[in-house]
């Protein structure tokens, strides 16, 4: 069974469409790069994913449910961190997962349970008692990170996750998303940046509401750079 499958999914803000038909699938426990510049429609098909909109035209399935007919099975599926910080700054790191796995349903002993396995996960038990506020950005993004794994999702959606990280922080939130999927989560990573992608990674080139292309990234720099294949692919398409 596919963990996400995306059937002829359309969206137009008014005249303006910004996924136009567009179809794929991610295996169980894969990594895919889903890279497009801006106005791609990324921001557009997370919204639709996790049902911030929603569509009458195409199709959704997240871990075999439709999330047009059986929403709360399909979300329950599904982790996502949202390009702009959702931290409550005010509370610890896990008072921010607690919070988090009491609106997930979680009851107290399982959410504290689940607190101290994502702590675990991404190395953050250090920073446990630590207000969200004195947190560097690097840390508020893993804490992010390990917040959306607390109902152990089994697809995870990052929507420009490193977005104003220094490169270590970067370079830390690559890792631990690769090590996710090689543990059994099917990640999602929505970027512009092409040196985010590792030359295994699948690569879904989004543009302008369409795929462009869909191989690893080592077989679209074939004879050339992942950069450069990018911006010719999406130049000859402008
Ligand atoms: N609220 C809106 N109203 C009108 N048009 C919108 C709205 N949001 C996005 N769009 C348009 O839809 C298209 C897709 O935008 P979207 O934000 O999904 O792209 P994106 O790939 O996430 O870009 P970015 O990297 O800039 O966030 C663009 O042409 C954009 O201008």
């Amino acid at each position: 069974m596919m963990s996400l499958a995306v059937e002829n999914l359309s969206f137009a803000y008014g005249p303006r469409k910004a996924l136009d038909g567009l179809s794929f699938t991610l295996d169980p426990g894969s990594f895919t790069a889903l890279l497009g510049p801006n106005g791609a429609g990324k921001s557009t098909l997370f919204s639709l994913l996790t049902r911030l909109f929603t569509t009458p035209q195409g199709r959704i399935t997240i871990a075999g449910q439709d999330l047009a007919r059986a929403p709360l099975k399909a979300l329950a599926a599904l982790g996502v961190v949202f390009q702009q910080p959702t931290l409550d700054l005010n509370l610890t790191t896990r008072r921010n997962l607690l919070y988090y796995a009491a609106l997930h349903g979680l009851s107290g002993t399982t959410a504290r349970d689940r607190a101290e396995e994502v702590l675990a996960t991404l190395s953050l038990e250090d920073r446990a008692d630590t207000p969200a506020r004195s947190l560097s950005g690097g840390q508020r993004r893993r804490v992010e990170l390990a917040r959306a794994l607390i109902h152990r999702p089994q697809v995870l959606l990052l929507d420009e996750p490193t977005v104003g990280l220094d490169a270590a922080s970067r370079r830390a939130i690559t890792d631990h998303a690769h090590q996710l999927a090689r543990d059994g989560t099917t990640v999602l990573w929505a970027t512009h940046l092409t040196d985010e992608v590792s030359p295994t990674d699948r690569c879904l080139i989004l543009h302008r509401g369409h795929l462009l292309a869909d191989a690893t990234a080592a077989a679209l720099a074939e004879g050339t750079t992942l950069t450069d294949r990018f911006l010719a692919l999406i130049g000859a398409s402008a």
